[in-house]
């Protein structure tokens, strides 16, 4: 981190304050000011030392209490801040011109005592995350030849072999091509089970991050290796590694200010002219009332203390920050203030099927043919067209196919891809342009789809399958059944969502109606929409938006970014292994797992009831002291001390979220 992000992440309340006494500086200070003020206090009160002794002492006690906050007032003064540290000064300057030296001291050391702990318990936050950058190794066992040599991580190439020796970290993102373990990967993720990891099918191709490399296959930097040695092929340099990217979204994520932040930010742009400009006029009571000005000034001091928003200021910043530190501990990443409220309030999510609710990986369960073609012909032909396309149902068709006709079968190359966004696909494959893809393909090319073509057709959708249609040059040839499984935490996952209040669950998916009316059935889902193309999702998702106002939509981030990008939070999973979803979801599940979803909507509630806590805590405070002191029922001692008190009762309770329990 260089100096300049170290500065853009203080609030105004955390500033690294160093100092003879090393970091706790600021703490030793304050504590030196308490021990002067009590000492020079006891000595004035129950002894007959010479006024000049206990003087000095309350000199030293202004010293040690006020110099961290004068250098940070004149610091945000110079730059045209006026802020607490500001009045609290004049408070203690007017506290020493009324002679009232004990007082003043006492304002400045439990203001700065205050400031100390508050900045040692948000460092405590802060140091939660920094934490986890902690968790990569410095160095990697770069294999060369036949040896190994360490070499720091920073040297790392793509396409470095790497070893990782058994109980060690793993000091780079890759894929294994040799051997066989266990992997802790709760650093990234969150899952406490360590997941198994296998070598990666074909070792000697290239892999980037963006290739679709299975979980199993793949490694981060970070995570902890079991008990068997692994060779792993690097496929990104230190600086990009996932959880590298993770450190850094965390660390941007304090700096994102949340709704109750803009909220309370605005409203102190008000209050704080209205204190100042009531503080002054309180100057004048004497005016009015009968009583010397000294006490008018000693009345308005007090206000001033009392009235400062000190602890308004930190309620929400500190919740978010120990909000935003538990999630990535627990293998979600927030990013800011906004999505965590957010999160906190939903009433209704909406889930993309493929990937999200079943496991992404279908199987080809029916294989037909029309007329006089044959199986296996149709099959070299469906296989030949899918082998060009990314779709996860094209790799299932290839892939089951293949295992039907003999891993040796050879089948000529199609050519001349093109893709219908969420319908299927067109190609030429010997001499014929072939069509495969659903009805709502057909139906947009030609004539349609005859009648007894489309009656077989939803009798196989009827079986709640993902169903194909093939047409070679103007003839229907056959079709395929598809099925996914629902994942197995789903409809568990689901349930706990329900108890917990999110009333509606929504499925939108570009499969057919019945595929999707069957897993809704199977999960417990409250509404499902199938037949939808990407455009057609973000458009049921504004509709969603109008009446839920807060909607969140559940993808991996392959064809649903953009209604991701509509709902109010955008949620992502399997996130470490996937670029994109990283970078565009609101919030990511590191894991590619859906069970950690209450987990996280769980702790943001919990934060949004805190910072809602924390508001009643400050704003009260302040509205019962502001009359007591304007009533001179209360001192500047007792008005400083219910001040800072309260001051860290917001931030201690902030810090609750810390231990946040699944
Ligand atoms: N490569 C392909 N070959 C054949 N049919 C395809 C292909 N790609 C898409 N289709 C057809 O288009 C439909 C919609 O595809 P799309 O990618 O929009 O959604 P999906 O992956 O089925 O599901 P989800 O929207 O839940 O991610 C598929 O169900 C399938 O019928
Ligand atoms: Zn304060």
């Amino acid at each position: 981190m260089n100096d300049k992000e170290k500065h853009s992440n203080d609030d105004g309340h955390n500033h690294d304050h160093g100092g003879i006494f090393g970091k706790n500086t600021e703490l030793y200070f304050a504590i030196l000011s308490g021990v002067t003020l009590i000492t020079g206090f006891l000595l004035e009160k129950f002894t007959g030392v010479s006024e000049n002794i206990p003087f000095g002492l309350y000199i030293a006690a202004y010293f040690f209490g006020g110099y961290f906050t004068l250098k940070e007032a004149i610091s945000k003064v110079a730059k045209g801040e006026f802020e607490i540290d500001f009045l609290m000064l004049v408070a203690a300057a007017g506290a020493a011109y009324l002679g009232e030296w004990a007082e003043g001291a006492l304002l400045l050391f439990l203001f700065s005592l205050g400031h100390a702990l508050e900045n040692y318990a948000m460092g405590k936050a802060k140091k939660s995350i920094a934490a986890l950058t902690d968790l990569a190794p410095k160095t990697a066992l770069l294999k060369k030849d036949d040896d190994t040599v360490e070499v720091g991580i920073e040297e790392l190439q793509v396409g470095d072999i790497i070893v990782v020796r058994p109980n060690s970290k793993i000091s780079a993102d890759g894929v294994i091509v040799k051997g066989n373990s266990s992997v802790d990967q709760a650093p990234i993720t969150g899952e406490s089970v360590p997941v198994d990891k296998t070598p990666i099918e074909n070792p000697d191709k290239e892999y980037t991050s963006k290739s679709n490399i299975p979980n199993e296959n793949r490694v981060f930097s970070g995570t902890i290796n079991g008990n068997n040695t692994l060779e792993i092929k690097v496929i990104k340099e230190a600086k990009d590694s996932t959880l590298n990217r993770l450190v850094t979204m965390v660390q941007e994520a304090q700096d994102q200010k949340s709704p109750t932040q803009l909220l309370t930010d605005k409203f102190e742009r008000y209050y704080v002219p209205a204190v100042i400009i009531l503080v002054v006029a309180l100057n004048f009571a004497f005016l009015v009332i009968d009583e010397p000005w000294s006490e008018s000034l000693y009345r308005s001091l007090a206000v001033l203390v009392a009235a400062s928003p000190c602890a308004l200021a930190i309620s929400t910043p500190s919740a978010v920050l120990s909000g935003v530190a538990r999630a990535a501990r627990g293998g979600v990443l927030i990013k800011g203030g906004r999505p965590l409220e957010d999160l906190g309030v939903l009433t209704a999510l909406a889930f993309d099927k493929t990937g999200t609710l079943t496991e992404g990986k279908p199987k080809l369960t029916d294989v037909e043919s029309f007329g006089s073609i044959d199986k296996k012909e149709l099959l070299e032909i469906a296989i030949a067209v899918e082998e060009l396309s990314d779709h996860p149902l094209a790799k299932a068709v290839v892939r089951d196919g293949m295992e039907r006709l003999g891993k040796d079968t050879k089948i000529p190359d199609a050519d001349d891809l093109e893709a219908v966004q969420g319908k299927g696909i067109k190609a030429n494959y010997q001499g014929n342009s072939i069509y495969i893809g659903n009805l709502e393909l057909f139906e947009d090319i030609d004539k349609g789809v005859p009648d007894d073509v489309s009656e077989k057709v939803r009798a196989l959708e009827g079986e709640g399958k993902t169903t194909m249609l093939i047409k070679r040059g103007n003839e229907f040839i056959g079709m395929l059944g598809l099925m996914d499984t629902p994942r197995e935490k789903a409809k568990e996952t689901l349930a706990q969502l329900k108890e917990i209040g999110i009333k509606k669950m929504i499925m939108l998916t570009g499969d057919n109606q019945k595929v999707a009316d069957a897993v809704a059935e199977e999960i417990g889902l409250t509404e499902a929409r199938g037949s939808l193309l990407p455009e057609e999702k973000v458009e049921a998702i504004k509709k969603l938006a109008e009446q839920e106002n807060k909607l969140a939509m559940i993808g991996d981030g392959v064809n649903d970014a953009p209604a991701m990008a509509n709902s109010t939070v955008g949620i992502a999973m399997g996130a470490a292994g996937s670029d994109v979803a990283l970078e565009t979801a609101d919030i990511a599940l590191m894991a590619d797992k859906l069970e950690t979803l209450p987990f996280a909507i769980g702790l943001s509630r919990k934060a949004k009831a805190i910072i809602k806590q924390n508001l009643w805590v400050s704003l009260g405070v302040v509205a019962l002291l502001i009359p007591a002191t304007i009533m001179s029922w209360a001192s500047i001692g007792i008005a400083v001390a219910i001040h800072e008190g309260s001051t860290l009762v917001v931030v201690v309770n902030a810090l609750r979220l810390l231990a946040y329990k699944k």
